[in-house]
């Protein structure tokens, strides 16, 4: 294919915090590692901070400083259990990229195992049926043809419409409602957004198919970024809220992402001085802890892991307290009261 059109076609994803960063870290060099010859593309809001941002343009070709657009509609995210995401509306912002023909959106907590490529063959809107609900789309994998109109009616919808969830994949399922019967060339395969979590697994076809998955999501609360990670065996430990319930093949997709995290990830930042530095004697490193490493750097620290110095040093440590002060309710609390405020 003509390289004029290749570079008119990107990948694209968003992050509006540092945490979310590592995961659009780990998206872009799965994306090199299967030898993509499309662009890769990153939208940023200006929490994210400098050296964050720096890091990302080693991976990215190209970072869109981006304002946030919030959906604040509290009352149905808390119908989805999940008030952090009316930010996810920022995700708008990727019709706006323009200098591409076409593009397909990848969430910033997907991985790419195989080349995906072929995507781009496909047309506005094309994506893969949600697993709660599937006659709606998961708005974690689309494919899309940005356009300042598109971005316009989107902005206008929001206004009239809004979303039935709060977050983009309403909008974008009310925007796009004939998406689930008008042309089934736009259901995209589910090998190209797995979504493996614990409320729901299909475990025989998982079976049959799963050796195929192209493109794994992480959706939920608990990212790859929240596990641990032990230094001396090179595996990754279930996150303690998950530990009984998670399918088993779930585990194997956490590995893989926490492999290209150690490959291809860890290498890039280790020229930033002491971020990556701080490994538990025991051998036991949580990537949260290298966070708040990060977020001491940083020019614009959300502090959301931190809630003392001392706290703060001995999370930095690795000593993590998960039972107590530390424990996932806790994080949470304080990840809602960040959006809040
Ligand atoms: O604080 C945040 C939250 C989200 N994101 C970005 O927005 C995406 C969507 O959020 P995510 O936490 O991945 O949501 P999911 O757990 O995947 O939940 C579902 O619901 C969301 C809201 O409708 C949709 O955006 C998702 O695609 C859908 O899978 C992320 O991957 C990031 O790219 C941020 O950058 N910062
Ligand atoms: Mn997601």
């Amino acid at each position: 294919m003509a390289a004029e059109r290749r570079d008119k076609e990107a990948f694209v994803t968003l992050v509006t915090s540092d945490s979310y960063s590592f995961g659009a870290l780990v998206l872009g060099q799965s994306l090199r590692a299967v030898h993509t010859t499309r662009k890769l593309a990153i939208l940023v809001t200006p929490q994210v901070s400098d050296n964050v941002r720096e890091q990302l343009g080693k991976v990215y070709d190209d970072v869109h400083l981006v304002d946030v657009v919030d959906s604040g509609d509290t009352e149905k995210l808390a119908l989805l259990s999940r008030p952090e995401l009316g930010i996810t509306f920022t995700k708008l912002h990727c019709w706006r990229l323009t200098n591409y023909t076409k593009a397909v959106f990848l969430d910033a907590d997907t991985l790419v195992l195989r080349n995906v490529d072929d995507l781009f063959d496909k047309e506005e809107l094309s994506a893969v049926p949600d697993i709660g609900w599937p006659d709606c789309f998961n708005s974690g994998v689309f494919v899309f043809r940005p356009s300042e109109d598109t971005y316009q009616a989107l902005l206008q919808c929001a206004k009239t419409a809004g979303s039935f969830d709060g977050g983009d994949q309403g909008l974008l399922n009310t925007f796009f409602s004939d998406w689930g019967t008008k042309d089934i060339s736009r259901h995209l395969s589910f090998l190209y957004n797995m979504t493996s979590t614990i409320h729901y697994s299909y475990l025989p076809a998982f079976n049959r198919f799963g050796g195929d998955v192209k493109i794994v999501h992480f959706i939920g609360p608990i990212k790859p970024w929240h596990h641990q990670y032990d230094t001396k065996s090179g595996t990754v430990k279930p996150h303690p809220n998950q530990d009984s319930s998670l399918p088993p093949h779930h585990m194997d997709f956490l590995q893989a992402w926490w492999d290209v995290f150690m490959n291809r990830v860890k290498p890039l930042l280790e020229g930033q001085g002491q971020l990556l530095s701080g490994n538990h004697p025991g051998g036991t490193q949580d990537i949260t802890g290298q966070l708040a490493q990060l977020q001491v750097q940083g020019a614009n620290p959300p502090a959301i892991y931190v809630s003392s110095d001392d706290h703060r040093r001995a999370w930095e440590r690795g000593e993590i307290d998960y039972t107590g002060l530390d424990r996932f309710e806790n994080i949470q609390k304080k990840l809602d009261a960040q959006i809040k405020s």
